[in-house]
């Protein structure tokens, strides 16, 4: 049998290794990660270029239905997910959030029912948050996680139970370049997953709950399959039962959106159910539409949950999963607390309750909050409107969806110049923060992190390319979208403090705004600029 050592060959570390990331660089940690990545990395590859080929495809006019060869899948009632796991069976009011220890230790004291700790959406993938995540879940995990910073406690309560742990790993797309195998740098995905399975499988059982996963950005429920043979895989090597792990899928891409069966059949014993990802979905929508004018949008603000095509996905999402026994969640109202105006944030707090209001009606099994403030207001309309611990029940026969209703733009709304400088201003100022390292930031009261940022990105690229019409009449070319951009970049510049990084953001953001280069996400087009390698260290020599 291969020893450690000689399975550590070729597996270096190149960020930089505290002392307080020994318990996480583990030898034998290191050694599981060789393992996945050898085992799955050729397949991730391939997946992605996979992507590239239907890019292709969307790019020639051909637009997705549902899958001919999965019929049988589709249409077999007898099949269900696996019944809900310890600590997931009401999950009626979910926080997300980064892994910093402050956010972690105040997610767990939230009044909610879950937390999902998020390592994708909301974080910025530098080396130090990916690894000092990875040590705050280690001690979230075996509650040690209190800790002080200036006179403030930050203390577990221990009042009650605390909220059932999901951890949210990287997409398929991304690399982690601090840690490579055999040359290549290891995925995101399989770096997140594997070092928080690997030391925490085991106590999350012991706490009552489990290895619980949400999983981004799929595009196919082949994507799906690889993550059930890194589950399978992982936890045989550990002996754990096969069905511990859970996973979430977002449904957060259009191609997903017409693989929902699929995609929970995939994963069945080891599904959790679906949520919609709306951030990202609308962001799927134009970046696989892009070069086809009749998927134009108008503005970010007129782009509601009620819009044909969102409103289309989400029941087509809850009927999908409640016919298969497992939850369908709702996801992120972008609206957080507005401190110092109490008229602004009564409004803001009244469109957080009507999208709670909106999910609960349609039939979600629970929702997601940004903010602890929010808890409250999701907790009050899900239990008025839920008194069971779930609405699995809630069939929703009466939906039919077809392909033309997910694919449904009749959107109401103008693109206006107001339009594209809020753009403008969400795509510098999360730019900005994300390359100094912070993932998700209020702008103009509104949370904004990778996904929405990409929505307003993707919208700036949209309307330059096709040369869509204000309201007022202008057309939206390359020399119009660049004066603004600069008359935006230097306002936040100068507004900004001493060292700000709006010029770089700047610069990144006008290659991607003018209708011409696309980046296939702002993450991997920025990681390079958060990327601090130092020599290689051999994994066994750490
Ligand atoms: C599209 C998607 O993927 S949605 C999912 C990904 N996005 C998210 O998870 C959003 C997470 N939310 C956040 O990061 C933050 O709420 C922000 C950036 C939007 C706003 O943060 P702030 O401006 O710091 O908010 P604010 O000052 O009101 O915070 C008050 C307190 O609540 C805490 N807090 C705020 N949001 C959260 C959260 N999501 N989880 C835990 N604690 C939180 C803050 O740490 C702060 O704590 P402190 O009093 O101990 O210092
Ligand atoms: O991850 C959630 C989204 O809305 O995107
Ligand atoms: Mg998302």
């Amino acid at each position: 049998m291969a020893t450690t050592d000689s399975i550590l060959q070729g597996v270096n570390v190149l960020g930089k290794v505290d002392e307080s990331h020994r318990k996480i660089l583990t030898p034998d940690a290191l050694a599981f990660l060789a393992l996945l990545h050898r085992s799955f990395n050729p397949t991730r590859k391939a997946l992605l270029e996979r992507r590239r080929l239907r890019q292709a495809e969307l790019d020639r006019g051909v637009l997705p239905t549902f899958l001919p060869e999965t019929r049988h899948i589709r249409e077999n009632d007898a099949w269900r997910g696996a019944p809900p796991a310890p600590g997931l069976v009401d999950r009626r009011v979910e926080i997300t959030g980064p892994t910093d220890r402050k956010m972690v230790v105040n997610a767990l004291n939230s009044d909610v029912w879950t937390y999902m700790a998020d390592l994708e959406d909301s974080s910025a993938p530098t080396w130090e948050n990916m690894i000092n995540g990875q040590v705050n879940l280690y001690d979230a995990n075996r509650r040690q996680v209190d800790f002080k910073q200036g006179p403030k406690e930050y203390k577990l309560r221990t009042d009650r139970k605390l909220p059932t742990l999901i951890v949210r790993p990287r997409g398929w797309h991304l690399d982690e370049k601090h840690v490579t195998v055999d040359g290549e740098p290891i995925s995101g995905s399989l770096f997140d997953f594997g070092l928080y399975f690997f030391h925490n499988a085991f106590e999350t059982v012991k706490i009552g709950q489990g290895p619980y996963f949400y999983l981004p950005k799929m595009e196919s429920h082949l994507e799906a399959r690889l993550w059930n043979d890194v589950f399978n895989l992982a936890q045989d090597y550990i002996s754990m039962p096969r069905g511990t792990i859970r996973g979430t899928v977002l449904i957060e891409t259009i191609l997903a959106a017409f693989e929902m069966d699929e995609i929970i059949y995939e994963l069945r014993d080891h599904s959790s159910g679906l949520n919609c990802g709306r951030w990202d979905y609308i962001f799927s929508v134009i970046k696989k539409f892009r070069n086809n004018k009749d998927f134009v949008l108008p503005d970010r603000s007129a782009v509601t949950m009620t819009v044909p095509f969102m409103d289309a996905y989400v029941k087509l999402l809850i009927q999908t999963c409640h016919r298969r026994g497992v939850h369908a969640m709702g996801g992120m109202a972008a609206q957080i607390p507005i401190k110092d105006d109490k008229a602004a944030n009564d409004k803001a707090m009244d469109g957080v309750r009507a999208d709670k209001l909106r999910e609960v009606r349609a039939g979600h099994d629970g929702t997601w909050v940004a903010h602890p403030a929010l808890a409250t207001i999701a907790t009050e309309v899900f239990n008025k409107h839920m008194p069971t611990p779930n609405q699995l029940f809630v069939r929703r026969e009466d939906v039919q969806i077809s392909p033309n209703d997910l694919l449904n733009m009749n959107v109401p709304g103008v693109i206006t110049e107001d339009g594209i400088r809020k753009n403008l201003n969400i795509g510098l100022g999360y730019m900005e923060a994300w390359v100094r390292g912070v993932g998700c930031v209020p702008i103009n009261f509104l949370m904004e992190d990778a996904a929405t940022a990409e929505v307003s990105r993707s919208q700036l690229w949209q309307w330059t390319k096709h040369g869509v019409s204000t309201a007022d009449g202008r057309t939206v070319d390359k020399a119009y979208a660049l004066r603004l951009l600069k008359e935006c970049a230097d306002e936040l510049a100068a507004k900004g403090p001493k060292g700000n990084k709006f010029k770089l953001a700047s610069q990144y953001f006008a290659g991607q705004i003018t209708g011409e280069d696309y980046a296939d996400f702002l993450t991997t087009l920025l990681y390079d600029e958060i990327t601090q390698v130092g020599s290689p260290r051999s994994a066994s020599k750490l």
